[in-house]
């Protein structure tokens, strides 16, 4: 019940925040058009009653005011949907906004690795329509409630037991509700089922993944679990569905019983004398409309239950999206330049909603000027540790420090304005080069020589010549006039992105280069190394590589080998060579390779 009072709490508060002209003037019209439907009863019996006693004149007024109330009931819902869809565009707009501020609005990733945060978000996702049409279903319930209390107190007036017949009206209201409970709690047990067709969906229309479908005759593999997925959703939605249709016919059936009792009863007084022609048409145009307002009221029902949930969603996403955020409140500046470096002191992480650590007692220091790589089997857990510096998580235990500060006292978007990275996993941002570079460092966005100067220290001019209008070309698939890179020369906009910030504290490169060849990436990285030497000296700034070729790797002042979660080894590429670990077995058995 409290879940409903917020859900229409919610929606009139929202409403009347997005545009509170049309809330009223909708309102108005559907509150009239309610209470004219009652009204016909009541001009009707009067009509009927001055007919049979031969009073043409109240007769012809009565009939009169018939037409007018049975016009009004007829078309001034229809004048308040005009308003009603805008309203619904404004407030479909406005939860689309606070969804997708939801889902970014946090600091860390951890909430989008929960399945059951996943699964609410796609429902949500789905329903934004049901929160936008949210207004009509509050006010439709509202005015609905106003006819129904003017027919239960003109029943009430001509006999009060006929006030039992709205009671009729109560066990289609529970087999509604138990209807939906039961959708809601099939929609959530088939989410996976349909994630997982969507997926495939997508994958079958994906050019990415044409090329490996094709290659491998994956296409009927990919038909069939997709129809299989498919039917994993369907079978209990339509069972869910089949059992809810049951539940309310038998509500609806015990309605019908309660009408046709009412009916008889008061038919039978009438020959007995003791109510008029008009009282008899008074009670059966009302228990007619009792039943359509029963109807109405149990489809009523079900949409605000509907959009009570998704209102519930909603505020279930905001605690969430409250509850993410740190519990250290960051009350410590970045610094401006480092001295000391970056400390982990006994860290470990765990991935939200799994149990094994990934990382485990990791302690180490990284002098600040220093450029660190990071290599180890895949699935070691080197990425995951460029994540904890990023602050896309927090340690499990222990803690990260920068400058002898707690990370977690730092504010995430402060020191993230102080970072940079290129993932293996970049962002294709479609738009124009000189915009999809520049986005990463919006404030020098507009500065004309920001774009070129990032494109050079990524050495990626090359691939800027090659397009027709060269920065303000557009990239990507969503322009009609959009050029389609390759993966290397996406990955070169991404390191011309992730080289915007002129003076970061910490530059992040996460195999950011493994879509280029072995010679490119170490050229590159000689380059970087260079520049990031400079940087190092002046602030003291750190850079991170992570990546499995080694020729690159042993250009770093400090090598860090990650297994199975711990660091296993760590000093420059001479002492590791001379220390005959993991790290020489890996570095020789790649240069061998390439013998
Ligand atoms: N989002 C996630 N949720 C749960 N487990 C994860 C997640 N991301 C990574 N893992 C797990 O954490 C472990 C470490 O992954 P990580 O990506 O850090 O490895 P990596 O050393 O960077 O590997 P690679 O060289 O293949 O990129 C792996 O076992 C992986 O399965």
């Amino acid at each position: 019940m409290r879940d409903l009072w917020h859900g229409i709490s919610g929606v009139l508060a929202s409403s009347w925040r997005v545009g509170r002209g049309r809330l009223l003037v909708s309102a108005l019209l559907m509150l009239l058009g309610n209470v004219s439907t009652p009204l016909i009863a009541v001009f009707l019996a009067v009509t009927t009653d001055a007919a049979l006693r031969r009073d043409t004149a109240t007769a012809v007024q009565a009939a009169v005011a018939v037409a007018v109330v049975a016009l009004l009931s007829l078309t001034m819902e229809h004048f308040a949907h005009i308003f009603f869809f805008e309203l619904a565009d404004l407030h479909h707009l406005r939860a689309e906004r606070e969804l997708g501020d939801l889902a970014q609005g946090t600091a860390g990733l951890e909430q989008h690795e929960r399945q059951d945060y996943a699964d609410r978000m796609e429902l949500l996702r789905k329903e934004t329509w049901e929160l936008g049409a949210g207004v009509q279903t509050v006010l439709t319930a509202i005015t609905l409630s106003v006819q129904i209390a003017l027919t239960g107190v003109l029943l009430a007036r001509l006999e009060p037991w006929l006030l039992v017949l709205p009671l009729f009206a109560v066990p289609p209201l529970i087999a509604g509700r138990l209807a939906e409970a039961r959708h809601e709690r099939a929609e959530l047990a088939t989410a996976e089922a349909r994630r997982l067709s969507w997926h495939l969906l997508e994958l079958a229309v994906s050019p990415a993944a044409a090329k490996e479908i094709r290659l491998f005759g994956l296409r009927r593999v990919l038909r069939e679990r997709q129809t299989a997925a498919r039917r994993a959703e369907e079978v209990p939605l339509r069972r869910a569905e089949l059992i809810g249709l049951g539940l309310r016919l038998a509500g609806q059936l015990i309605f019908a019983v309660g009408y046709v009792a009412a009916v008889v009863v008061v038919v039978r007084s009438a020959i007995a004398g003791q109510r008029t022609v008009g009282d008899v048409v008074l009670v059966i145009t009302l228990a007619v409309q009792t039943n359509a307002q029963a109807a109405g009221a149990v489809a009523v029902a079900g949409q605000l239950q509907r959009n009570a949930r998704a209102m519930g969603w909603v505020r279930w996403l905001r605690r969430e999206s409250a509850r993410a955020a740190d519990p250290v409140v960051p009350d410590r500046p970045v610094p401006a330049t480092l001295t000391d470096g970056l400390r982990f002191d006994g860290v470990a992480f765990r991935y939200p909603g799994t149990d094994t650590d990934v990382l485990r007692d990791v302690t180490l220091h990284i002098p600040a000027g220093a450029t660190v790589a990071i290599v180890g089997d895949n699935g070691a857990g080197k990425s995951t540790l460029v994540k904890l510096l990023a602050r896309f998580y927090r340690p499990t235990a222990g803690e990260i420090t920068v400058d002898g500060v707690d990370l977690r006292r730092i504010d995430p978007a402060a020191w993230r304005e102080r970072i940079t990275a290129g993932f293996q996993d970049f962002l294709k941002l479609e738009a124009p080069a000189r915009e999809s570079i520049g986005a990463g460092d919006l404030p020098s966005l507009l500065d004309p020589a920001a774009v070129p100067a990032a494109v050079h220290r990524a050495d990626a001019q090359a691939v800027i010549d090659r397009l027709p209008e060269g920065l303000d070309s557009h990239l990507g698939k969503s322009y009609e006039d959009g050029e389609e890179l390759s993966g290397g020369q996406w990955q070169r906009v991404a390191l011309s992105r992730a080289m915007m910030r002129e003076e970061p504290l910490l530059l992040l490169l996460d195999e950011p280069t493994a879509a280029l060849d072995p010679l490119t990436e170490h050229a590159l990285f000689e380059r970087y190394a260079a520049s990031a030497r400079d940087l190092g000296h002046r602030t003291g700034a750190i850079t991170v590589l992570v990546s499995h070729r080694f020729s690159t790797v042993r250009m770093a002042d400090l090598i860090l080998v990650i297994s199975d979660g711990r660091i296993a080894e760590s000093g420059t590429h001479d002492a590791l060579m001379a220390h005959d670990g993991i790290y020489a077995e890996m570095f020789t058995l790649q240069a061998s390779a390439y013998r």
